[in-house]
């Protein structure tokens, strides 16, 4: 168990990671506070939140009253002061930049109280590097949520290379408290557990493409409506178990030449970037896309999730 005792949070960054960690953590029962340097982007949060729960609400996964009462314990903070007074933790989520992060950091050292736990949400960034050079870099940890946090259950706790034990522990013990599935990643390496396993596919998927064995269309299909299906239920050394470790041995010996182990982006990927094909964003990806494909998109994504989550959690 963690020796601290964590009722009072301060999420900082109000955008698409910020605004959904603030509203769970709030549903699960924490007094939260919200900040934003980017005033529009902050008085929005509340908006969103809202938005969010009602699809919550229209699966019967919450009530009114509940949203409500919810929606009562987040308080949008005025400056950076504000955010960290009184709280336990504060947890970072500005955009992905080093630079920023450890000055963000250095700025939450100064102003929260001594023994306020302080997380980031980085994706990719080592959490040694953003704790460099703080008087306390064992308060810190990593906390990463992934897209939407309000609806997938898993969050990375990761220790960095000075994380104390109570802090990390108690980080977990609020992530399950409030109803997340938390797992520990006891080494802070690149790409943390979960992002080092999906880039992997996703190298692989991309060459698949390139070597013209099979179109994006197929290859996502391939995903959706195979080993994707079972991932939910059954994670990946869950199901060598099943098929036989001998057997994973045998696919292994013969695969593994044949897979892309290329340490550079492909080609591929390359010249869509160079062709303006950014993805959704710019209309043309691997697939194509238009704002009200997006936005459909978007709104069954979270749907589909959220009751594959109540079916996986119950
Ligand atoms: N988007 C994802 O899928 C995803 C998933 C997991 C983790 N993350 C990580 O979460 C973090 C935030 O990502 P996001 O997608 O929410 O980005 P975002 O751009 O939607 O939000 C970042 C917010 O930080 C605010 N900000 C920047 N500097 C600030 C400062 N000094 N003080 C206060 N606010 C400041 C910006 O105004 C912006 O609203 C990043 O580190 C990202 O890598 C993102």
């Amino acid at each position: 168990m963690g020796e601290y005792d964590i009722q009072n949070v301060g999420v900082l960054g109000a955008g698409l990671m910020g605004h959904g960690i603030a509203q769970l953590l709030a549903v699960g029962g924490c007094r939260v506070k919200l900040f934003d340097n980017d005033p529009q982007v902050l008085s929005d949060a509340p908006r969103r939140m809202r938005d969010n729960l009602g699809v919550f609400l229209g699966l019967g996964m919450i009530t009114r009253e509940a949203i409500d009462e919810a929606l009562g314990r987040v308080n949008l903070a005025s400056d950076l002061a504000e955010l960290c007074e009184g709280r336990d933790l504060v947890i970072e989520a500005v955009s992905e930049n080093l630079e920023l992060k450890r000055r963000v950091f250095a700025s939450l050292e100064e102003l929260a109280a001594p023994d306020c736990i302080l997380a980031s949400n980085t994706s990719a960034i080592s959490i040694g590097k953003i704790a460099q050079g703080l008087a306390r870099p064992g308060r810190v940890v990593g906390a990463h949520f992934w897209n939407p946090p309000h609806v997938v259950p898993c969050v990375e706790v990761i220790r960095g290379p000075q994380t104390e034990d109570a802090v990390l522990e108690s980080v977990y013990d609020l992530l399950r408290r409030v109803g997340k599935r938390p797992v520990r990643v006891q080494k802070d390496v690149p790409g943390f557990v979960g992002n080092r396993m999906q880039h992997a596919l996703w190298r692989e998927a991309i060459s698949l493409v390139e070597e013209g064995i099979a179109s994006a269309e197929d290859v996502d299909e391939v995903v959706r409506y195979s080993f994707g299906l079972r991932l939910a239920f059954l994670g990946p050394l869950a199901t060598a178990d099943l098929a036989g470790l001998d057997l994973t041995y045998d696919v292994h010996k013969d695969l593994f030449p044949h897979l892309d182990r290329s340490t550079e982006p492909s080609p591929l990927l390359i010249r869509k970037i160079e062709r303006g094909e950014l993805g959704a964003k710019s209309g043309q990806g691997f697939h194509s896309w238009t704002p009200e494909k997006l936005k459909q998109v978007i709104s069954r994504r979270d749907e589909v999730l959220l009751k594959i989550v109540r079916e996986v959690l119950s």
